[in-house]
């Protein structure tokens, strides 16, 4: 492994974790979990869900209300060093040019600066270095972002909505660059998208958000594995009747199809399926009063007990 610092196995870990904006109802509310280090992370919800609020405070630049959130075993912003954040607003220096924002990344990142790497993402989309950021398309200035941030060797990258305004192409290009660099890396990327289907192939986690709370988070593959599809000739109410949660139903042509959380088999006479990532999510995303489910994985230690 290449990692020399004693990285530490829980990435980001919240406890109670608020957000609320002046005198508005909270952004978030009571968020409790934790992301195991080195996995790649979907962070999904709806607009307004507080994703960008989370990723913002991970990032230490903006401060709870209520509960605690530690990062790489830090206060936020204590390890702005090891940490790289990509707002969703891709804030460059307009005037600077391409060349000048990867140096002052070398400067502000003298240790971990890896020269090399920024200069092929800008290389990888045919940018002059000598071009100024105001000069640049959306897509252009998120692939000079993306530079920034990789460049930095970060052990924890905060991506908020990284790859919205670049073309299929260039998104996938960069989405591989990035996927290879933080398996490479051992890297621990949250990243934010509304794109479901894209995510399904990048990340192995999930923190799904709803109304500023947690609903869904884990290893994907667990997720997926707790849930189960199922259709047949019955309600509802037979399926819970059998301890299984239905977290979303519709009756069709063939009778019930059910998205459900089981607990044990579920009878025969039922045909079962494993759902799609895109599938749970947007069953989720539909049924808001859905219990929410975290994965042990994902699970926050109990608070120690003071004398
Ligand atoms: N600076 C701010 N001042 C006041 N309210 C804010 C501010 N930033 C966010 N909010 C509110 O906090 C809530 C969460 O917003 P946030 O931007 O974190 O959501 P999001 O999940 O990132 O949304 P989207 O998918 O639309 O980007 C929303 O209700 C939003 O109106």
């Amino acid at each position: 492994m290449s990692s020399t610092s004693t990285a530490p196995a829980v990435a980001l870990e919240a406890s109670g974790l608020g957000k609320r904006y002046g005198r508005q109802g909270a952004a978030l509310e009571d968020c409790s979990f934790r992301l195991p280090a080195g996995r790649i992370s979907a962070l999904v919800g709806p607009n307004g869900a507080g994703k960008s609020t989370l990723l913002a405070m991970a990032a230490g630049l903006l401060r709870p209300t209520s509960g605690t959130l530690t990062v790489l075993d830090g206060a936020p912003g204590e390890h702005r060093d090891r940490v790289a954040h990509l707002a969703q607003n891709k804030p460059l220096y307009p005037q600077l040019t391409i060349a000048e924002t990867l140096s002052m990344g070398a400067e502000l990142n003298p240790a971990r600066w890896d020269a090399a790497c920024a200069a092929r993402i800008v290389e990888q989309g045919g940018l002059d270095p000598k071009s100024r950021i105001r000069s640049l398309s959306g897509g252009q200035r998120t692939r000079v972002a993306l530079a920034l941030a990789l460049g930095k060797r970060p052990e924890l990258m905060l991506l908020d909505e990284p790859m919205a305004d670049l073309d299929p192409l260039a998104r996938h290009e960069l989405m591989g660059t990035l996927m290879a660099d933080a398996a490479e890396h051992g890297t621990t990327v949250l990243m934010s998208s509304h794109i479901v289907a894209e995510l399904a192939d990048a990340c192995d986690h999930l923190l799904l958000l709803g109304g500023g709370r947690v609903r869904l988070g884990g290893g994907i593959d667990d997720l997926l594995t707790a849930h189960t599809v199922v259709t047949g000739r019955g309600t509802p109410e037979d399926l819970t009747r059998r301890g299984h949660t239905v977290i979303e139903s519709r009756t069709a042509g063939r009778g019930l199809t059910a998205l459900v959380r089981r607990d044990g088999p579920v009878d025969e006479g039922w045909a079962t399926e494993e759902p799609s990532l895109e599938e749970l999510v947007l069953a989720h995303l539909r049924a808001p009063a859905a219990p929410a489910l975290l994965t042990p994985s994902t699970t926050p230690a109990p608070q120690a007990v003071t004398a």
